[in-house]
Formats: C-alpha cells, sequence, structure tokens
C-alpha cells in the first residue's frame, strides 16, 4: 500500500456502516510490492481479519472503541500502540470475541470476508495476565500443553522436541526446571512468566494470534528476540496481531503495519515505514536520534497535560493534536487505501472458513494427561489438600479426646448424634479449604478452553480422577482418628462405612464449589455463596431441627431433601445405632424396659426414614456427585452456547444506537 496523504474530498464521517463497505468496486489489486511479498498461497490458507466501524461501549453508554476500521493479513505482523487504556487491550478482545459481559459492540469483523465467531480453537490469544500452573517446573507446563494440543499421531519424543525447542526458542533454557511459582512460592520472574504464556500458544503455529503485551517485563534484548522470534512465525503465513507498549527501534522494524489509538480512536493504521511521514506531514515531525514509537506515543498521551506542560508538540493541547491527527487520517488517502485493502482481503479471501484446532490430542489422551497434570498439581499446592489433611488430624485429635470412651450410657446415645453431626457437617465444609486453588485452577481451564487446548467433559474428569487418592486420604486418616478415638460402633464394615461417607460428602462439597466457581465472579464471593449454601443445608438437614418439626414450604420441600446433609446424617446414623443396644434409664420410650435399641432410636428419637437402608444414603450421595459434576459441565457448556448468543443479540440493537449517535439523520437499519 503505497502512503499518501494528502486530504480526499470524500467525507468519511458519519458513513454508515454497511457490509456494501466491503464491496467497493473497480478496486486495484494489492500489489505484490505492497503485501509485504506475501504469495497468494498466504492469502488462500491464512487467516485475513477485517474489521470496519467497530464499536464498543461499556455499561453506562462510554464508549471505548469508537468507529475502528483495519485489516490483519497472513505473513504480517500488525502492532497495536497507544498510550495505556486508549483501547487496545479492548480491541484484540473484541477482535478475538471475548468481550466480558457489560459490554456491547457494532460494526463488522470478517474473517477471510465472511462473518464468523471466533473462540474455543479457532485462534491462540496471549492474553494481558499470565495464568499459569504455578507448582509445575517451565518444561513440564510446555510439555503439558504440547501433549494436549498436538495431535495423537504425533510421537511423544517429537512433541517433547517441539516443546523444548519451543522454549529455546523464548530464551528459557536456563528456567527449564524451575517452577513457574505464585503467591505462595517466588519461582519465575513476571517478564520469564510472559514468555512461557507465549511458548503454550505458539506451540501448534496457530494460523491467527492475538498477543496482549508479550513484552511487558522483558528487557530490551529480550523484547527483540521474542519479537523476532514471533516475526519468523508470520513468515509462515501466520496472522499475528500484538498490542505492545514501548517497542525499540529495532522491534517497531519488525512490524508490517501500525495501527495508533487514543482514546478508543484511529489516529493511524498504515504500513510503520509510512507513519513517520504521517507525523511529519500533519506538523509533528520525529525529532531525528528518537524511537519513532516513542515520538507517536508522546504526542497522542494526554494523560499528563495538567502536570507537565501544555502538551508536548509545539504547546499545542493534546486533546487538539490528537483531534487533528484523527481527523487528518480520516480523510488521508491512506484510509481510503485501507478501505479498498479491506475489500480486496475480502474478495481474495474466498470466505473460507476458519476450522478449530482439530489437529490436537484425543478425548482420552486429554484426560489422561489433564488428570495427570492436575495430580502433580494438587500434590505440589499446599493449600489443595495438604493443609486440609493437617487441620483434619488436629481436628480429628481433638474430636477423639472430646469424645474419648463414648461408652454405652444414654448420654452416650446424644454424645453419638453430636459427633456424628459435627463429623458430616463441619469436616465436610471445611472442604471449602481447597477452593482458592481450584478457582486458579478454573482460570487455568478457562484460558485453554477459549484457546481451544481441550473440551470442558475432560477437564471435569481429570479434576475429579486426580483428586479422588487425595479425598480418599483426607477421609481416612482423620476418618480413622475420629472413629476409633472414641469408639464408635465396632466393626471393620461399619468403619468403611462411615469413611465412604466422609469421601462422599467432602466430593460433594467439591462439586458444589465447581458450580459456584462457575457462577461467580471471583474467589470470595465464592467462598460467601458455597459458605451460605452449605449453612442452609446443615440447618434443614434434620438435625438441629427434627424433620417433622421443619416447616413444610421451601425449607422442608425441598431443601431438606435436596440438602446432602439429610442422606449424610441418615447414613451415619444409621451406620452407628442399627445392631446396638443402650440402656433405658429413663423408663423406655413408651415403655418400662430396661434397654432401647438403635432402631427404636433412630424411629422415635431421631425421626429418621427407616424405609431404606444406610447404603441407599450412601448411593444418593454418590449419585448426587455424579449429578453436581454433570451440572457443572451443562452450566459450561451452556454459558459458551449462549455467550455468542447474547453477545449477537446485545450488539443487534446496539447497532442501531451507534448508527443514530454516529449519524443521527440515518435510519436505523
Ligand atoms: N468491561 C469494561 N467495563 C468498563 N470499562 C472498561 C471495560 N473494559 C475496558 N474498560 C475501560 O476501557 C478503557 C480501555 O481499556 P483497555 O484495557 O482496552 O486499555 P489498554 O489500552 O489495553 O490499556 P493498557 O495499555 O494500560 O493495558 C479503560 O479506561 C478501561 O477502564
Amino acid at each position: 500500500m503505497a502512503a499518501s496523504f494528502h486530504n480526499s474530498e470524500q467525507p468519511v464521517q458519519g458513513r454508515p456502516h454497511t457490509q456494501a463497505a466491503f464491496e467497493v468496486e473497480n478496486l486495484n489489486p494489492i500489489p505484490e510490492s505492497n503485501s509485504g511479498g506475501r504469495s497468494n498461497r498466504f492469502m488462500e490458507d491464512g487467516v485475513s481479519l477485517t474489521w470496519d466501524d467497530l464499536w464498543v461501549t461499556v455499561a453506562g453508554g462510554r464508549s471505548i472503541l469508537r468507529g475502528l476500521t483495519g485489516y490483519a493479513r497472513p505473513g504480517e505482523l500488525l502492532a497495536i500502540m497507544g498510550p495505556s487504556g486508549c483501547g487496545k487491550s479492548t480491541l484484540l478482545d473484541t477482535l478475538a470475541g471475548r468481550l466480558g459481559p457489560n459490554t456491547r459492540q457494532a460494526g463488522a469483523i470478517l474473517i477471510n470476508g465472511r462473518k464468523q465467531a471466533l473462540a474455543y480453537g479457532t485462534s491462540a490469544y496471549v492474553t494481558q495476565d499470565d495464568a499459569l500452573i504455578t507448582t509445575l517446573t517451565v518444561k513440564e507446563a510446555v510439555y503439558y500443553s504440547a501433549q494436549l494440543q498436538l495431535p495423537d499421531t504425533m510421537a511423544k519424543s517429537e512433541k517433547k522436541e517441539r516443546a523444548e525447542m519451543t522454549i529455546r526458542e523464548m530464551g528459557l533454557q536456563d528456567a527449564m526446571d524451575t517452577r513457574i511459582g505464585g503467591w505462595g512460592a517466588k519461582g519465575l520472574s513476571g517478564g520469564q512468566k510472559r514468555r512461557v504464556s507465549i511458548c503454550i500458544e505458539i506451540l501448534t503455529r496457530p494460523k491467527l494470534l492475538f498477543l496482549d503485551e508479550p513484552t511487558s517485563g522483558l528487557d530490551s534484548a529480550a523484547s527483540y528476540y521474542v519479537m523476532s522470534r514471533i516475526t519468523s512465525l508470520n513468515q509462515n503465513g501466520r496472522t499475528v496481531i500484538a498490542s505492545i507498549h514501548q517497542p525499540s527501534f529495532e522491534v517497531f522494524q519488525l512490524f508490517t503495519n501500525l495501527y495508533l489509538l487514543s482514546a478508543g480512536k484511529s489516529v493511524y493504521f498504515g504500513p510503520v515505514s509510512a507513519a513517520n511521514e504521517f507525523f511529519a506531514s500533519n506538523g509533528f515531525p520525529c525529532p531525528s536520534l528518537q524511537n519513532p514509537s516513542d515520538h507517536f506515543l508522546k504526542t497522542i498521551n494526554k494523560d499528563f497535560d495538567k502536570d507537565i506542560e501544555l502538551g508536548y508538540a509545539n504547546g499545542i493541547p493534546t486533546e487538539e493534536v490528537i483531534d487533528i491527527l484523527v481527523k487528518s487520517y480520516k480523510s488521508s488517502d491512506v484510509y481510503q487505501m485501507v478501505q479498498q485493502d479491506i475489500a480486496q482481503i475480502c474478495k481474495q479471501g474466498g470466505g473460507a472458513i476458519l476450522e478449530k484446532n482439530k489437529r490436537q490430542a484425543k478425548f482420552f489422551s486429554q484426560c489422561h494427561v489433564l488428570t495427570r497434570r492436575s495430580f502433580i498439581n494438587m500434590s505440589r499446592d499446599l493449600g489443595y489438600y495438604w493443609m486440609r489433611l493437617c487441620i483434619y488430624i488436629a481436628l480429628a485429635v481433638v474430636l477423639g479426646t472430646v469424645f474419648s470412651r463414648i461408652g454405652m450410657d444414654d448420654g452416650s446415645i446424644q454424645a453419638r448424634g453430636s459427633l456424628i453431626m459435627f463429623v458430616a457437617s463441619f469436616l465436610t465444609f471445611m472442604s471449602i479449604g481447597g477452593f482458592p486453588s481450584f478457582v486458579e485452577e478454573m482460570k487455568i481451564f478457562e484460558r485453554e478452553r477459549l484457546n481451544g487446548h481441550y473440551g470442558v467433559t475432560a477437564f471435569v474428569i481429570g479434576n475429579t480422577l486426580s483428586a479422588l487418592p487425595f479425598l480418599a486420604m483426607v477421609a481416612l486418616i482423620p476418618g480413622a482418628i475420629t472413629y476409633f478415638l472414641p469408639g464408635l460402633h465396632s466393626g471393620y464394615q461399619h468403619f468403611c462405612f462411615f469413611v465412604a461417607i466422609l469421601f462422599a460428602c467432602m466430593m460433594l462439597v467439591e462439586s458444589l464449589m465447581m458450580i459456584v466457581a462457575s457462577l461467580v465472579p471471583n474467589f470470595l464471593m465464592g467462598i460467601i455463596v458455597g459458605a451460605g449454601i452449605q449453612g442452609l443445608m446443615i440447618l434443614v438437614g434434620g438435625f438441629f431441627r427434627l424433620p417433622t418439626d421443619l416447616p413444610k414450604p421451601v425449607l422442608k420441600y425441598p431443601l431438606y431433601h435436596i440438602a446432602f446433609h439429610k442422606y449424610a446424617y441418615q447414613g451415619l446414623f444409621k451406620n452407628e445405632f442399627e445392631g446396638m443396644t443402650f440402656p433405658n434409664v429413663q423408663g423406655g420410650i413408651g415403655g418400662s424396659a430396661p434397654t432401647i435399641t438403635g432402631e427404636e432410636i433412630l424411629n422415635q428419637i431421631w425421626h429418621l426414614e427407616m424405609g431404606y437402608s444406610k447404603w441407599v444414603d450412601l448411593a444418593v450421595l454418590f449419585a448426587m456427585v455424579v449429578f453436581y459434576r454433570l451440572l457443572f459441565l451443562v452450566i459450561v457448556k451452556t454459558t459458551e452456547k449462549m455467550k455468542p448468543v447474547v453477545a449477537k443479540l446485545r450488539s443487534a440493537t446496539h447497532k442501531e444506537r451507534v448508527q443514530v449517535m454516529v449519524n443521527p439523520s440515518a435510519t436505523p437499519l
């Protein structure tokens, strides 16, 4: 594209957006010299992304992106630059189909000339925050990811080689065996974590790659090497869009096109080589010996006008400078050529659909890898199970001491009931302690899911299987102490049942917290909501108030029957009292018998439902575990399916409003 900055006569403000914008006739084909040497094969196999008149508005009506137009072609690296808060990440999120729920968008984003929702494996996106498994080493993190993303037909050794090669390319060879580290233990530096995130996303050499500040935290040499590695990717026909702060002169030269934004508006979109001329032609030439990117950013950054001096450029307030540049750009030939290029791209793209990465590990391999990875994480993360195990053991010892020598007198009936209630309620309640670690795992799942590394079902299976040994351990050891110290119902079978109920309840609490995690925005709210739900279930479980005394609406029907505590209490009570006989010192229930049987206690004191055995209660608990996990699956899948539909509906109404905003005289489409 030959850049020219003579203003054309054609007005651009208020141009109503239509598909026709892409169907401009009599367009010049993109000459080879302007296409950066891209071959036609690139254009056919690669991904061309175009966007026109793109608006993004947040709740309250504030526009973050205002009528942006641009494109990214195969074999090119588009750099998005602008002052902090100008909308770079929002633009990337919009293009990648990952806008948040409180935002609305209008305008057309086309892939190879056709409308297509991007997400879940059609593109790779390295977001600003690094969601990584902190307990893994660099090598493990990248290798596990390679096993998930690369096809089963590829040999393990090849995957390992690919992982190690990518690590080396990102200059992380010396940190291969260093754990990534997080809030608990320091591991990699911020810049190294950034590079691990990039490694993971470039393993499959994606056709379309978004990078949000890939060089943040890196020194200038590392930035150069990382960016040149990324550039070498797009020499193979990949399309790369990256937002970037402070590129050095060398890094700046690597970009094909530059997109300069200010307060959500286009200041410049075009070849990097022509940006200098654009600024100079508007009266803001880059001083000699200054990095052009620094000059551009200084010229359009208005955040510090009041504090430092009145503007940067010749004393003109920056607001005015930006205005001049925005207007000049919109009426320049270069803008018209961008429009023509977009139309040309759409024509050449031929409407080829961007497919998901299908060449990845099969479902069972994914389950296997995810189980192993999650198991390693759980075993290394002290907060996941080990802390809980310690606290449980301490509590079990105290419980055993408080209820020691529980005996067989009539007082032991109440004591046994209280002990069982504490175990089934509070010990299981404390499973909530692993929630923060699970939320971290969910963040990684969300990133990997959006980038299409694996599916929700594989994640649920991996998480469930990897947790089983830990939950068994946490149920067995403290369970044994709690059972044998006071001397509960003797017999191997009774002990096993006790541990099985404890195990099922802990799994249930974890499953419940998974559902909560999928519905609430952060872990603090998750803990509050999860604790609230469990508190309610404990209250209506049938111990604090007998089932017959519970108010019928809501609390008994349905809460009492859906609270898992009901089945845990009933199973444990039956396990404890059935087959036992206690002295009946109070003269007996309904008589003067010298003893009272366990069955009578269950029936007449605790008002238990005796029509079915304790094994049914255990089976109900396990069925609930399956149901809760399936519910989590359904919620995540439904959210995934509904998101694009809701976004489409919202943007449809928003489009009309934007058209009225841009061109008040236009009739909404
Ligand atoms: N979901 C949202 N709700 C409300 N405001 C938002 C939302 N997303 C972005 N913004 C606002 O939009 C503006 C642009 O944000 P964005 O993160 O895109 O900027 P940026 O250019 O990437 O900044 P930085 O370079 O500092 O990362 C900011 O003022 C931000 O507060």
